[in-house]
Order: structure tokens, then sequence, then C-alpha cells
């Protein structure tokens, strides 16, 4: 109900979706894909991904969590503000949870979108989402959907990053390897390079999507070094490519990387941190502790896969703070930031070089 203490009615937790049941892969897998080109192939291997898990993606559970800790955390600071949750690709669908929030009165809803940076799939494609879960209940004139900032440099988002890469880089050379034969490898998920552009050509041609990814593993493998007292060389590198193989992704891919760094020589163990994804979903439990591990495992490393940040009670918190600047409309030179790209400015509209790429 309109509390007008607050600007916004409710939190609308916003994020991917997954399957939860053998019967419900190929359904998902056609929302997450529809027109969009990805060939058969590709569905029937990623639809053994989720196979393999008894068809039960692990994100939603871990967006019950996180809503949980969001619930708690602001109850704690004594912010009366229901938390909903949504989701793009299997239910609870965006529609419906918007017309459920709408019949309890919270018309003014701000999402805390599960995704950290600047792309479609992150920022334009949650846009259009909204849209039209507010279209298809005739909410366009009567109720709003805000997002908070992307939050890749957030101190809440990169304080568990620092920590688990911190850990593992300790457990590496308490196991005998020498700081500079661990290669730190930042992997986040590949996109088209023509989606990367678009997402920020003022940043380069990779656009925002790789400045921001490049800005925060520098503060990441700054912050290690300051604290393990020894430089390990690091990489961004990409995983879970998909799509039309004649349409250039960014790259280099992970298991590529760990392929030539076998052939240099150089290096005894890696430490891959998915700084890319904010839990330990499919992408990450597939492509990173099955697929890269076997990479690493066959070039002879030593292998640790850092947690992603999840319900760390860091992160916990820096999005409650993420909703507070909101609530309160705290000024850009207060508002937390790590890399120099940031604070990134909030989304009041669709960004216009958000749209999908159609290379
Ligand atoms: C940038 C980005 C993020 C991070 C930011 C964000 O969170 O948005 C992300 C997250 C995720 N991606 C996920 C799953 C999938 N992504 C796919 C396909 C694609 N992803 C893309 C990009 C991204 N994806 C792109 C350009 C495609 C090509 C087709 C298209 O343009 O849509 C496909 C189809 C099959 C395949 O080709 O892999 C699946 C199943 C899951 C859920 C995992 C789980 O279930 O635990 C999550 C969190
Ligand atoms: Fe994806």
């Amino acid at each position: 109900m309109t509390d007008h203490r607050y600007r916004y009615d409710a939190i609308l937790l916003s994020s991917f979706g997954g399957p939860e049941g053998q019967d419900d892969v190929i359904p998902f897998l056609r929302n997450v894909t529809a027109g969009r080109g990805v060939p058969d192939e590709r569905l029937e291997e990623v639809a053994h991904h989720y196979r393999h898990f008894g068809g039960v993606s692990p994100i939603n559970a871990q967006n019950r969590a996180l809503k949980a800790a969001l619930e708690g955390e602001l109850a704690a600071r004594g912010i009366e503000l229901p938390v909903y949750w949504g989701n793009r690709n299997w239910a609870p669908f965006f529609a419906d949870t918007v017309a459920e929030a709408a019949a309890n009165g919270d018309t003014r809803l701000l999402a805390v979108v599960t995704s950290a940076y600047t792309s479609y799939s992150g920022v334009g494609q949650y846009r259009e989402d909204f849209e039209k879960a507010l279209a298809v209940n005739e909410l366009t004139q009567n109720a709003s959907i805000d997002r908070i900032r992307e939050f890749f440099d957030h101190p809440g988002f990169v304080t568990p990053l620092i920590e688990g890469t911190q850990a593992a880089v300790n457990r590496l050379t308490d196991a005998g390897h020498n700081a500079a034969g661990i290669t730190i490898l930042f992997s986040t998920h590949s996109i088209p390079t023509a989606a990367a552009k678009a997402s920020g050509p003022e940043f380069g041609e990779h656009g925002a999507y790789e400045a921001q990814h490049l800005a925060l593993a520098e503060v990441i493998s700054k912050a290690v070094t300051a604290a393990t007292g020894a430089a390990s060389p690091w990489r961004l590198v990409y995983q879970s490519r998909s799509g039309d193989p004649r349409v250039p992704w960014l790259e280099p891919d992970i298991n590529d990387v760990i392929g030539d760094l076998h052939e240099a020589g150089d290096t005894t163990a890696v430490v891959v941190v998915p700084f890319g994804f904010v839990s330990d979903h499919m992408e990450v439990l597939w492509d990173l502790d099955n697929e890269a591990k076997a990479s690493a495992e066959e070039a002879g490393f030593g292998f640790e896969r850092v947690a992603t940040s999840g319900v760390h009670p860091a992160f916990v918190s820096g999005l409650v703070d993420l909703i507070v600047e909101r609530l309160d409309d705290t000024p850009a030179e207060q508002r937390p930031h790590l890399t120099a790209l940031g604070p990134w400015p909030d989304h009041a509209t669709v960004g216009t070089y958000l749209e999908p790429a159609t290379a």
C-alpha cells in the first residue's frame, strides 16, 4: 500500500528464472531463446546441463534465499517495504508478480536486478520485460518500475569477491604454489561483440560491458596483491558462448586461455573468479566447476573457483544501501563506487544504446 514515507511501495527482486524439474527444461529454454537464433544443437547441449542436475537450476533457490535475506536486512533497518520476486524466463513471471503487487496496492516498484553490468541481457531486456509486464496488466499508466543502478563496482558486490579471491590465492600458496605462477582468471558471460559495443560505444570497441569488467578486475587484483603481499598475473576471460557460431562473440574463452597458459609454461595454478554473475547458478556450476576445472586438470594446474556474492552479508547489505540511495535520492558524489567509471547512473528509461544485437 502507498506509504508516503517512501517514494516506492515495494522492491521487485528481478531475475532470470530457471527450470524446477525435467519437464520444465525445454519450455524454459524456448523462453530464453525466443526468436534469437540459438541453434538447436546448442539448446540440446544446454538442456543436458540442466538434465544432469535433475532438470533443476539452482538459480530459483538462490533467489528465494536472496529475497529472504533482503527482507531480513530491510526489517533490521526499520525499512517497511515488501519484497516481491519475478523472473524473465520462468515462474514466478514478472506479469504475475506485478499483478499480485498491484492487487496489494503496491504500484511504485523499485527493481533489484540480479545483474551487475551494463548489457542488453542485464539492463535493456529487463526494461522491456517490465514494460510488457505493466502492459499485459493494463497498468502502464498506473504503475511504474524503476531499478537500482548497475552495481558492478559497489563495495557490497565487490567485497565478497575480494575476500574469496584472497582466500583462494592463500590456499594455493599454502599448497606450495608461487604467487607469480598463479593466474587469476576473471570470468564473465561472453556476448556478441556487436552487443558489447552497443552497451556504450563511448567506452571503446567492446563498450561499457567490457570496460566495467576490466576496471573491476584491476580493483580486485590490486586489493588481493595488497593483502597477500605478492602479485599474481590476471586475465579477463569469457565463458558460456552461445548463438550462431558465425557471429563474433567476446573472446578469449576461459578454456582456450587455460590451454595457452599451459603452453606458455609459467603457470602452475588458476583461480577462477566468476565476477560476471551474482550467484552460483548453472553457468557457474557447469561451465566453470565442470568444464574449466577439467581444462585445468588437463593442464596439470591447481584450480580454485571463488564463490559469487550470493547471500554474503556484505552483498545483501550493499543491495539495501543501493535501495536506500534511491529512497533518499542520494546525490551521485555521495554514492559509493570502487572504479573510476562509477557511480553508474540510474536508468529512468530504456538505455538508448541497449538494443539487441542484430549481427
Ligand atoms: C550477459 C548475460 C548474463 C549475465 C547477466 C544477466 O544475468 O542477465 C546471462 C545470465 C544468465 N544466463 C542464463 C542462462 C542462459 N543464457 C542463455 C543464452 C544467452 N545468455 C546471454 C547473455 C547473458 N546471460 C546471451 C547473449 C545468450 C544468447 C541468447 C540470447 O540472446 O538470449 C541460454 C540459452 C542457451 C545457451 O545458449 O546457453 C541460457 C539457458 C542464466 C540462468 C542460469 C541458470 O539457470 O542457473 C543466467 C543467470
Ligand atoms: Fe545467459
